[in-house]
């Protein structure tokens, strides 16, 4: 198991109530799990997904991620479980806009250090064929459009190898052509690679590439379903939504 969360919560205060937006949460990732977070706005999936992240503290709960207990206490630890473990997929993007594809990519490697031209440049080569972004490399952000700026966000989130990616409604600013084509994407790196993702979605379709959907209400799990043979995953999903 690569990451087990066990009974998590993560509540916001204001002056006269509680937002209980992760409200006991358990979920086992394996590796090789492909994973939709769904639910209405304020669900809590963008807060859940932080939290598996571990970038937001959870309040109370068991967070293990590739076999370490997560200690917000211990810093070292902490930078190198996300340095080492964690790759995230904004809804925006989040790309620097003044730095090239490239440099945008390479960002999280010359953060952590220790790695050399070549292997840089192995690895820059490598991902950059993988994900179809070859020719962009010296562009900057604003040269490209919204499907191109994904991916290379995602080839930012894969370039230290992560044990998990995690996007936050990577398609949300696509346009439904450049949607399917990211979704395509990230299913081929899960099916040939074996990347584990878990995504948080609105969308029924971009649901309807992973393996597992998990259904949020309030914070809580209300349902959970699974590609089976013999059954559409898809209308399984639409019903969910549409009952919930
Ligand atoms: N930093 C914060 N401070 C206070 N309340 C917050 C904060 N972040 C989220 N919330 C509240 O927590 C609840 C869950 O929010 P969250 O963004 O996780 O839901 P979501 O399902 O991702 O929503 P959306 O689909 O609209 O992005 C909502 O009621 C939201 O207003």
């Amino acid at each position: 198991m690569i990451l087990k969360a066990a009974n998590i919560k993560k509540y916001y205060y204001n002056s006269e109530s509680v937002i209980k937006a992760v409200d006991g949460i358990n979920i086992n990732v394996e590796k090789g799990d492909f994973i939709a977070v769904m639910g209405q706005s304020g669900s809590g999936k963008s807060t859940l997904l932080k939290c598996l992240a571990t970038f937001i503290p959870i309040d109370s709960g068991e967070l293990i991620i590739d076999g370490n207990q997560i200690n917000y206490k211990n810093r070292k630890s902490l930078l190198e479980t996300r340095r080492h473990d964690i790759g995230y997929i904004f809804q925006e993007y989040n790309l620097l806009e003044h730095l090239t594809v490239e440099e945008n990519m390479i960002l999280p490697l010359i953060i952590s250090g220790n790695v050399g031209k070549a292997e840089l440049r192995d690895k820059v080569e490598k991902l950059a064929g993988e994900l179809g972004i070859e020719d962009l490399l010296n562009k900057y952000p604003g040269e490209i459009s919204g499907g191109q700026k994904q991916r290379c966000a995602c080839a930012r989130a894969l370039i230290n190898s992560p044990q998990i990616v995690f996007a936050d409604e990577p398609t949300g600013a696509l346009d439904s052509k450049s949607s399917e084509k990211f979704l395509e994407l990230i299913y081929d790196l899960n099916n040939n690679l074996g990347t584990t993702i878990i995504m948080a979605t609105h969308n029924i379709i971009a649901a309807s590439y992973t393996k597992r959907t998990v259904f949020l209400k309030d914070g809580k799990i209300i349902e959970q379903i699974s590609r089976q043979n013999g059954h559409s995953y898809k209308d399984s999903i639409v019903q969910t939504v549409a009952f919930n």
